[in-house]
């Protein structure tokens, strides 16, 4: 117990350490984010914040030997950021809500705690939150793992003139939620589609006789579930503290490694980080071949195409339009060669963005 009170006694000592060092760090970014309002320079920013990560990442790697989780360092410093940023601005989030969906959780993980989160009911409503200019960002989910892409937002991408400017991937965690205290109680499960899906086998085994009910999201579900006795939502851990619903069974989805990614829209073209990725929309031409020629210019230049999914353009019968992903940004050499044989080889190229990857487990 000794030992206890003088190890305890010597964490104080550091936590006041933090404490002032958090204090000053705040006076420094609130006195750049003087500057920058003089300057009219764009207050956040996000390469500056990716650059302070991923510099942390490796001196806690090289110095330390991350006795302090790395994945830990990331949060930490996510959250410093956050906190810092607001003293110079406030940041305006809208994401595809309501509160505590999977959408919520993602810009959480990107923003960090501090920014000022707007719910909005449609992943259109967000395109029209960030086009507007009433919000500095806004979050849309894009693909999963298990159930593919979110066809929605990708047909939005031929609407409206925002920018990818972000990415966020995270791990889907989906639990059988209620206000009941045994499964043998629920006779109706509700939740979104893609999570829904996301369950069938695990559902079909161990509540076959439910009846399974669509909704808006992950969260709406948990609204319904708060007034119906008898029910289950399918939504996550963030949910079941939010609605304040217990967790009747845990990990539910049948795909173990179920991940989402997210993207993250907003106005302006993002510098280049040298971790990047690019997004852009093309139309081929009616021909034999169309598609293998446009492809040939990422061949050509070594642009390592990691997506690509093809979508009715909406303007004609059976025309299409395809979205790809490629390694690198539009201000590096092989990738702007690329996209300028892509754009004589096609009918329309239009890049949505290029932008910093998503910091994930691996880095
Ligand atoms: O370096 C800056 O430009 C800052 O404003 C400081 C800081 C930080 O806390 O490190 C805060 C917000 C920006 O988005 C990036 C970095």
């Amino acid at each position: 117990m000794e030992e206890i009170k003088r190890l305890r006694a010597e964490i104080d000592v550091i936590d006041e350490e933090i404490l002032k060092l958090l204090n000053k760090r705040a006076k420094l970014a609130k006195s750049i984010g003087e500057i920058k309002k003089q300057l009219n320079l764009e207050i956040h920013s996000p390469e500056r914040e990716r650059e302070v990560i991923d510099r942390l990442v490796k001196l806690n790697k090289e110095l330390y030997g991350e006795e302090f989780p790395s994945e830990a360092v990331k949060h930490v410093f996510r959250e410093i950021m956050s906190a810092c940023l607001s003293l110079e601005k406030e940041l305006r989030v809208a994401y595809l809500g309501p509160k505590a969906t999977f959408t919520h959780q993602a810009s959480l993980e990107h923003f960090g705690l501090s920014a000022y989160y707007i719910p909005v009911p449609t992943i259109r409503d967000v395109f029209v939150e960030v086009e507007t200019e009433r919000v500095d960002y806004g979050v849309v989910p894009v693909e999963n793992t298990t159930e593919g892409v979110v066809n929605y937002t990708l047909d939005m991408f031929l609407e409206f003139s925002v920018k990818i400017v972000g990415e966020v991937v995270i791990p889907i965690k989906l639990h059988l939620l209620s206000t009941s205290r045994s499964l043998e109680e629920i006779k109706e499960v509700y939740s979104h589609r893609q999570a829904l899906a996301q369950c069938r086998n695990w559902l079909e085994k161990n509540l076959p006789h439910a009846k399974l009910i669509e909704t808006d999201s992950t969260a709406r579900a948990c609204e319904i579930v708060l007034e119906r006795e008898g029910s289950a939502a399918i939504a996550s851990e963030v949910a079941s503290y939010t609605y304040h619903l217990n967790i009747l069974a845990e990990n539910i989805q049948d795909n173990l490694s179920n991940y989402t990614r997210f993207l993250v829209l907003g106005k302006r073209d993002m510098k280049r980080t040298g971790k990047d990725k690019t997004s852009i929309l093309f139309a081929v031409r009616d021909e034999v071949g169309a598609l293998y020629k446009a492809l040939e210019s990422f061949y050509k230049y070594g642009v390592n195409l990691t997506k690509i999914e093809s979508r009715p353009s909406k303007k004609k019968a059976w025309d299409y339009v395809f979205f790809a992903d490629v390694e690198g940004h539009i201000e590096d050499e092989n990738v702007r060669l690329a996209l300028e044989m892509l754009k004589e080889r096609t009918q329309m190229v239009k890049v949505l963005g290029s932008y910093p990857r998503a910091i994930t487990e691996e880095g």
